[in-house]
């Protein structure tokens, strides 16, 4: 074994130095007959490595059962000391099972593709070039621990990531490592067999990745580690920021990157950061399924997921009804009411947090006044009840007022029992009462509505019936909550990523902020909001966390450059640099029955080799409506609305805001027309729709041209 591995690490000066007299062809049929070689000496360690986990394996389950055996068989003779022995030993026995599992798990990934990169680098302190190998994990021979495969995040790896050929560095634990690259391949290996080997002089070459991109869609996202660029391995492997905030266009990678950064950051701080401190807060069920097997096939376990609608019940369930943002977004596309627009664009704003802060602060100084407790013939002074309010100034007002009541019953009781009294529950409740009476406002949501009394904030709390508050006033009342009284945290969380950080106000921050005191990767678009009175501006979220390190990613991979270019017409980004791949270019097809249309799109999609089509409309009342009908014409097709947790591939139809984060290779947007399509908001929605295609865009109208479209006049298909 020891041999054939030295022989795979062959020396590639003696590679890249043809004899003079040999032809090129013969140059390449020589490197790769020995990287064939070297595969199948990989493999073969491989194979080894599995057979010995499957035995190791079938051993820990054999222990574990005999261990389990033994113990009921002795149960009742052990003592509590050899009991609780038995089971820490069970438990380690499991242990060492899992690990083994785990580790069997990475070994036939690695069978399946063992690497997809090799970077030849020279160090300054050594006369030949050195041949490493990179795939999605490590792999050592047992015997030496030399290493085989360096995993893709590991210090020596980001030589293939961020250089070209010539002077490169990589930085290791003991410093700086500088030296020389002196050639960089590529390879694509499916089910063991390499299936080809680009040789790549520049940066991860374009070939892979327009191989990478032309792609059709899966029904989960991938792992991009093979072609991740130079840009995007700046931000995977920042270690040292404690806010990354992430602006990159459509496409651009932002959310598979923000997944490669945690397997990257769960790799580097392995010892403290495990995938159970990891947290994504992201905008949908579905996108949550979409992403699920991003970090899975890195190797890592799958992070926990949340969003703020959870937040929101969480705080809310027992306090009052709520709107949620998806009931606001589709009240918003349905009529925009300038009275409620109003008060979104009040409460989006940093100057709104600060005036709900310094308001709800100051209220214990303002309206808390402190008076005489008396229960049973016994009394405490209003100077104890102020001594003992201001004597923690830093709490939330409920929370003193918590340890006011708490003083007061513990000195109480104690004065009544000493003198031969009785002391119930009800005196309790009475002291409690006489406490909660110093204060004017019974709860947070008491205290919220209140700060609306002011003249100049007159109107802009308007609550949906009796015990419903609009989606705007959620994170509001929520932050007043936590100002008022002590809440629990997600202490255990020690980085969180925030998706779709455009549609959230600084009061959501605000929150945010209050409840996850840890590191933060947060990424979005500017231009993809859904919601155009209360989004957030790249500005606006850099002033809210001011220390954040600020990264953009310009460069879109989605979508062909015809497509890109068609969505900038709807909404431009100066910054946008779409990548040269082409297609066929997007169609704005004017019919009189857009449902039979459509119906022979999806039968054109279903006699092509494409795999996805995402009809995307823009409201959910549009998709549900054409569902019914392309339906009824026998089409197999999934519906996918806001109470959706799955997503699949094939034929999917559903709205754009739910369609953000997600791909298709082809789409279809219905119903492009100018009554349709004509506000602010509808115009996000137009943009979210079709930077959701790769390869293929249909629109489809039967009235005039939504104004948006207008660009489109000469180019109109019948
Ligand atoms: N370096 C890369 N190599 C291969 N594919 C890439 C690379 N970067 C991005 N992609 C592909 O581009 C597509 C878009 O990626 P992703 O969904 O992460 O982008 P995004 O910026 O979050 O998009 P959006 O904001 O529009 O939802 C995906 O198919 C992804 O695999």
């Amino acid at each position: 074994m020891i041999a054939r591995i030295h022989y795979s690490n062959v020396r590639v000066d003696s590679l890249r130095e043809p004899e003079p007299e040999m032809a090129l062809t013969d140059v390449r049929t020589q490197d790769e007959e020995q990287e064939r070689e070297h595969l199948a000496a990989t493999l073969r360690l491989l194979t080894e490595e599995l057979e010995q986990l499957n035995g190791s394996i079938d051993k820990s389950a054999r222990t574990i059962k005999e261990q389990k055996e033994h113990m009921w068989t002795y149960w009742r003779d052990m003592d509590s000391a050899e009991k609780a022995s038995f089971r820490t030993e069970i438990n380690l026995s499991v242990l060492q099972g899992d690990h083994a599992v785990r580790r069997r798990q990475r070994i036939a990934r690695l069978l399946e593709s063992p690497y997809f990169g090799r970077v030849d680098f020279r160090r300054s302190d050594d006369d030949a070039a050195r041949a490493y190998y990179i795939g999605v994990h490590n792999l050592s021979e047992p015997g030496t621990q030399e290493i085989v495969v360096h995993d893709w995040r590991a210090p020596v790896s980001s030589l293939y990531y961020d250089f070209e050929s010539g002077e490169a560095r990589f930085e290791a634990p003991k410093g700086t490592v500088h030296g020389e690259i002196t050639g960089k391949r590529q390879y694509k290996i499916q089910g063991g067999r390499l299936e080809f080997m680009f040789e790549s002089a520049l940066n991860i070459g374009d070939d892979v990745l327009q191989r990478e991109l032309g792609r059709s869609a899966d029904d989960k996202m991938k792992n991009i580690v093979a072609t991740i660029q130079r840009e995007q391995n700046a931000v995977i492997r920042n270690e040292t920021a404690d806010v990354l905030i992430l602006q990159g266009v459509a496409g651009s990678g932002k959310t598979s990157i923000a997944l490669h950064r945690v397997a990257f950051l769960l790799y580097r701080f392995k010892d403290t950061l495990s995938s159970d401190n990891v947290m994504i807060l992201s905008p949908n069920k579905v996108f949550g399924d979409y992403i699920a097997d991003v970090l899975p096939e890195l190797g890592e376990e799958q992070i926990k997921e949340i969003d703020f609608d959870r937040i929101a019940g969480r705080f809310l369930a027992k306090v009052t009804g709520y709107e949620t943002f998806s009931e606001q977004v589709v009240k918003l596309l349905d009529h925009a009411d300038e009275a409620a627009a109003q008060r979104m664009r009040y409460k989006a704003t940093p100057e709104f947090v600060s005036c709900l802060d310094a308001w709800v602060t100051s209220r214990a100084d303002e309206e808390f006044l402190a008076a005489d407790i008396e229960s049973k013939g016994t009394r405490l002074t209003a100077e104890w009840v102020a001594d003992m309010f201001h004597e923690s100034p830093g709490l939330p007002v409920f929370t003193r007022l918590d340890r006011v009541a708490n003083s007061a019953v513990h000195l109480l009781k104690h004065k009544v029992v000493d003198r031969g009294g009785k002391w119930t529950a009800a005196d309790t409740a009475r002291v409690r009462k006489q406490v909660d009476a110093m204060f004017p406002y019974r709860d947070a949501y008491a205290v919220y509505k209140a700060f609306y009394d002011d003249p100049d904030r007159r109107g802009l709390f308007k609550p949906l019936g009796r015990k419903r508050i609009e989606y705007t006033d959620v994170f509001p009342l929520i932050y007043t909550m936590i100002r008022t009284a002590r809440q629990d945290t997600y202490g255990h969380i020690r980085h969180l990523l925030i998706d779709e950080m455009q549609d959230y106000t600084p009061v959501q921050y605000a929150v945010v902020r209050e409840l996850f005191s840890c590191k933060m990767t947060i990424l979005g678009d500017a231009n993809q909001s859904v919601n155009p009175f209360s989004s957030s501006s790249l500005p606006t979220i850099r002033n809210i966390f001011p220390e954040a390190d600020c990264l953009e990613l310009c460069m879109s991979y989605r979508s062909t450059t015809e497509i890109t270019e068609f969505a900038q017409n709807i909404s431009r980004n100066d910054k946008f640099v779409p990548i040269e791949r082409h297609g066929p270019p997007p169609q704005v097809i004017a019919c009189t029955d857009q449902t039979a249309r459509i119906l022979k799109l999806i039968e054109e999609h279903e006699n092509s080799d494409h795999r996805s089509l995402g009809i995307i409309c823009k409201t959910v009342a549009q998709a549900e409506k054409l569902y019914g009908a392309l339906s009824k014409a026998g089409v197999g097709l999934t519906f996918i609305d806001y109470d959706s947790t799955a997503f699949a591939g094939g034929v999917i139809i559903t709205s754009a805001h739910i369609s953000k984060g997600l791909e298709f290779d082809e789409v279809v947007v219905p119903d492009v027309d100018d009554t349709n399509y004509a506000t602010e908001i509808d115009r996000c929605m137009l943009y979210i729709a079709c930077t959701r295609a790769m390869h293929e865009l249909h629109l489809t109208l039967a009235g005039p041209v939504s104004r948006f479209l207008e660009f489109t006049s000469q180019s109109r298909v019948a």
